[in-house]
């Protein structure tokens, strides 16, 4: 995935941002109908209040003159006091709704995206996960989805400020059109400038993005639980601060750099806007000194300068803000874009029940995306129902990456899986991972109760308690609930409060459980006894041998005492099979298995 933002030419980046408004309206619109057509409503009076105030001032100010000058008071004239009076109130009451209405907005704009980018996060293939660019797309995804009330306030009082500023130079170009293209020159170099620094500003946040994530991950691995002790040991401390610092000051400069020049080049162009309101100003002041306005015109023409001044410079920089803002969304709406390319087919089959003929990799070669390494080189298995293999082979060989094809966490690059003689492409996938239980060795520890924890295993199935006890008991997790103060309804974990921490081959016994919950029609288990003792170790494949009687199993192991005990053994090297049969063949074969055996027993003599 290539990512890049054209330096060379910013506007045409700006402008093509702004594409993506339509999406973030869609966005803003489905996460609340009923709070954008009120907030719509109450903009569009606040916007025409102020012209129905300033052309009321004016009566009061003329009939204020008439009486200076020795004539009766006008008879509704404190009706019109009143009149203003109200008005501003109520602009002051439906600005409060209104702020009131986007902080609605933006939770809930939070909220639906934040669901959304959790959404579309698990529908992306794995490889997306080990791509670096789409981790920096996706951080920056995550930072749009939170705390977009500034946006949302930004939309609106764009809508307002422009129906406001069409309302006083419509009355500003009615009295003379000069007034409206002075202050509309002394707005534009403002208007150019905030935009193009806007743009700086993203294309700078878009660098910064690697060297922030490089930051955040220090800054956690030096105050993590996880790397304390070793940050402790190994006198890591000063390793990492420094490098975090270097990063910082490199932040630090850019940032100041952008600043400085956003500084002064921004108060110049100020300078040319002042100037542009000054001479509309002076302007009517000089025609109201040769007679052609009255003394109420003149109040109504230097606020309508003023406002239309104002609210054309906020139209102006608010719109670039916008902007900015559709460039920062540009990650956002690129990420809802992506598309996974392991796909369920719409009319897909439903998994066999029960699996008749087993699994088959026929030829299959698999290279990881983005990578050139073929990881699998024609590889062939089969895994027939009631079967029990045993994958073994050094560290990189291509273990894992069996198992993720036989889950189609990836798909091969060429040749086919077969389960019951077709594609598994061809099935649902969902239905697929139903009948499949897989506990990885990188297997996830939630920071939940150990109820979840092995709930987890089949969240799309109802299950009683009794059924997380069947499947402790089988794992041995048993052994581990009954020592926790409460039991099943223990949290798991430091994170949250009253949790408790798990000794690593404790939580194996627990994500073990997870996959015994599962009732599935094949189980995997990608080394699960790695943090276990030898007499659990023992224990726990004395009940796997038991369990799996009649259902398929795959097992991934180091250990050759849990090896021995499948039906078949399967010797992988170089991400080809090179040996099966079972223990006794494969000794008798003096291959890559015997000598590997005989490594590891010699290493206990
Ligand atoms: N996500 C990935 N992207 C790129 N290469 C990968 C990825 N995962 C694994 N590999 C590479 O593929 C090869 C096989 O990895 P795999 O995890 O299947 O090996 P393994 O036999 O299970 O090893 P181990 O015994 O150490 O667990 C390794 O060389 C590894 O570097």
């Amino acid at each position: 995935m290539k990512d890049r933002v054209n330096a060379a030419n910013p506007w045409r980046d700006r402008i093509s941002a702004l594409r993506n408004m339509p999406a973030v309206l869609r966005i803003l619109w489905e996460s609340g109908r009923a709070v954008v057509t009120w907030g719509l409503f109450l903009r569009v009076i606040v916007a025409t209040l102020p012209f129905g105030i300033a052309k009321i001032a004016a009566y009061i100010l003329n009939d204020i003159a008439e009486v200076i000058r020795g004539h009766a008071l006008a008879p509704n004239f404190w009706k019109l006091v009143i009149a203003e009076v109200a008005l501003n109130v109520s602009l002051g009451l439906i600005t409060r709704a209104i702020d009131y209405s986007d902080s609605l907005l933006a939770n809930r704009y939070t909220q639906y995206v934040s669901v959304r980018v959790m959404e579309q996060a698990a529908r992306l293939d794995l490889t997306t996960y080990e791509d670096p660019v789409f981790y920096d797309r996706l951080e920056r995804a995550r930072v749009q989805a939170t705390d977009r009330l500034a946006m949302i306030q930004q939309l609106g009082r764009l809508l307002t400020q422009i129906i406001t500023t069409l309302a006083f130079s419509a009355a500003l170009a009615f009295a003379s059109p000069w007034l409206v293209l002075l202050l509309a020159l002394g707005v534009l170099p403002s208007f150019l400038g905030e935009t193009h620094y806007a743009f700086l500003g993203y294309a700078k946040n878009f660098r910064q993005t690697p060297a922030k994530r490089q930051m955040d991950y220090l800054r956690q691995v030096a105050g993590s639980r996880e790397g304390a002790k070793e940050v402790k040991l190994f006198g890591l401390n000063k390793f990492f601060t420094d490098r975090f610092q270097k990063l910082a000051n490199q932040i630090y400069l850019e940032d100041v750099t952008l600043s400085r020049s956003k500084l002064i080049v921004g108060g110049l162009l100020g300078v040319i806007g002042t100037l542009g309101y000054y001479g509309a100003y002076v302007y009517v002041i000089w025609r109201t000194l040769h007679g052609a306005y009255n003394i109420g015109q003149f109040g109504f023409l230097t606020t309508a300068i003023q406002q239309a001044s104002s609210n054309l410079q906020q139209v102006f920089s608010t719109a670039s803000g916008i902007a900015d803002q559709a460039l920062f969304l540009t990650d956002l709406i690129a990420f809802f874009d992506m598309k996974p390319t392991v796909l369920s087919k719409p009319d897909g089959l439903p998994a066999p029940v029960p699996i008749q003929r087993g699994f088959e990799f026929r030829n299959v070669s698999f290279t990881y995306p983005g990578t050139n390494r073929t990881v699998l080189k024609n590889f062939n298995l089969t895994l027939s129902p009631g079967e029990r293999i045993a994958l073994i082979g050094e560290n990189g060989q291509g273990k894992t990456t069996v198992v993720k094809l036989i889950t189609r966490l990836y798909d091969p690059t060429e040749g086919q899986i077969l389960l019951d003689g077709i594609d598994l492409r061809e099935y649902v996938l969902e239905d697929l991972h139903r009948h499949i239980g897989v506990i990885f060795q990188d297997f996830m520890r939630f920071e939940m109760t150990a109820r979840e924890n092995i709930g987890v295993g089949r969240v799309d199935q109802p299950y009683e308690d009794s059924d997380i006890e069947v499947a402790a008991h089988k794992s041995l997790a048993d052994t581990v609930v009954a020592k926790l103060a409460d039991g099943y309804d223990q949290m798991l974990g430091r994170r949250f409060e009253g949790g408790v921490e798990l000794s690593g081959g404790e939580w194996q016994k627990i994500a073990l459980a997870r996959a015994y919950l599962r009732d599935a029609q094949l189980l995997i288990l990608d080394e699960p006894t790695a943090a276990l003792d030898a007499r659990s170790e023992l224990e726990v494949f004395e009940r796997f041998a038991e369990l799996t009687q009649g259902k398929m199993a795959l097992l991934i192991s180091h250990r050759f005492s849990t090896v021995r005990m499948a039906d078949r053994i399967v010797v992988l090297s170089g991400g080809r099979l090179i040996e099966e049969g079972n223990h006794q063949q494969l000794i008798d074969k003096n291959g890559l298995y015997a000598s590997m055996f005989e490594m590891q027993a010699a290493s206990y003599r």
